[in-house]
């Protein structure tokens, strides 16, 4: 394949597109706000790009507040946006309501963290599946199509034999099989895109694999677009083919899930990293020599940046990581980095590996 139709074959698997997509909460003004004329707000997400692929896993991932969830929210479209554009197969979503709102709402489903919350509890797994079929037209044109439809969903996400399950309330199924069924729910829709926020997070340990197994086969049987939204950096390894990590609103870094897991560039995608213990990569975190990616001081590893997440409604100017960045230049509290490319050293996917840190502007930190 030549590259330009490897571009265009790249092009095509695109389904679901993020451009500089940004969300401000209002804050509600107080009675000290009373004199000024200054609007807060929260910046919870910021300017992020992303582009989820046909048949590919792409985690979001960062600790708790730095915008993953309000990035799916937003791509649901059950937040509207600030600013940025959202694309389906190309074409912007603007508005809400309308034929064409109705098909990305069927084409782009949500999984959520907690199944217990998301399902009804005084309606049946039957109950649940039903209404997500009818709503979305695939119920089937009688009783017997229908059956037929919602036995096999629960197929799909391995719940066998159907009968078993068809009539049972929530209560009555662990969280795994809850998940399970929110899982079919979603594919009631025959959607294209999934977005799983923490999808496995609420379970017991034991089970997560299996949900996570569940979501790679449905990836790969019905050509989905996953996004796969974490915390757990080690989950995206295992789980994603590409990784994004977000820190107070802004993307920091992203490619694919092997190299920024194994050779994370941003400081604090190694502070993510050293924080969650990965036997295979014990040997290099502990190397005394503390030179690393391509030899340079950066590449100490041991980025031991204390301190806490900063407020979003104030975020720090320039790169939002710095006052906690062990290699802070005075750069980074003026400059917003870009996006610099870095050479992928025994990659495995295609992605392209990047990190908005001045410590990759050609140059500096040599
Ligand atoms: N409806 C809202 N109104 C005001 N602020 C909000 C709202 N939803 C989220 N935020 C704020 O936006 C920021 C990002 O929140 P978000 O839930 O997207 O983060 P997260 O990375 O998903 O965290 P978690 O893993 O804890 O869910 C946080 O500071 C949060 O307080």
């Amino acid at each position: 394949m030549t590259a330009t139709e490897t571009a265009k074959a790249t092009t095509a698997d695109v389904v679901l597109e993020a451009e500089n997509l940004t969300k401000h909460f209002p804050v509600r003004r107080g009675l000290r706000d009373l004199f000024t004329t200054e609007r807060k707000a929260v910046h919870a997400v910021d300017d992020i790009q992303l582009t989820l692929r046909r048949g590919r896993v792409t985690a979001l991932v960062g600790e708790s507040g730095s915008g993953k969830s309000t990035v799916a929210r937003l791509l649901a479209q059950l937040y509207s946006r600030t600013s940025g554009d959202i694309r389906l197969h190309g074409e912007s979503v603007t508005v809400h309501g309308g034929r064409k709102f109705r098909a990305y709402c069927r084409q782009v489903q949500m999984i959520f963290q907690d199944p217990f919350a998301s399902l009804n509890p005084v309606h049946t797994v039957r109950y649940h599946l039903t209404r997500a079929l009818k709503i979305h037209g695939r119920a089937g044109k009688n009783a017997a199509e229908l059956e037929e439809n919602l036995n096999s969903l629960l197929l799909r996400v391995q719940l066998t034999p159907p009968e078993r399950y068809l009539d049972k309330f929530p209560h009555e199924l662990s969280g795994g099989q809850r998940q399970r069924v929110s899982i079919a729910r979603a594919l009631g829709a025959d959607p294209e895109a999934l977005l799983a926020d923490e999808p496995v997070s609420m379970l017991d340990v034991s089970i997560r694999l299996g949900v996570l197994n569940l979501l790679r086969d449905l990836k790969e049987r019905l050509d989905l677009a996953i996004l796969y939204i974490t915390h757990d950096i080690a989950s995206a390894r295992y789980f994603a083919d590409e990784t994004m990590v977000m820190y107070a609103g802004r993307m920091v870094e992203g490619g694919d899930s092997e190299t920024v897991t194994q050779q994370p560039a941003h400081p604090y995608t190694r502070l993510l990293i050293e924080s969650a213990p990965d036997p295979d990569r014990l040997d290099r975190v502990g190397d005394a020599t503390g030179v690393g990616r391509g030899g340079n001081p950066t590449d100490a590893p041991a980025d031991e940046a204390g301190g806490e997440p900063p407020s979003l409604i104030t975020p720090p100017t320039g790169c939002r990581f710095h006052p906690r960045c062990v290699h802070a230049m005075p750069k980074c509290s003026t400059e917003l980095p870009p996006r610099f490319e870095l050479p992928v050293i025994g990659g495995t996917g295609d992605e392209g590996h990047w990190a908005a840190c001045w410590l990759y502007e050609e140059g500096a930190a040599k």
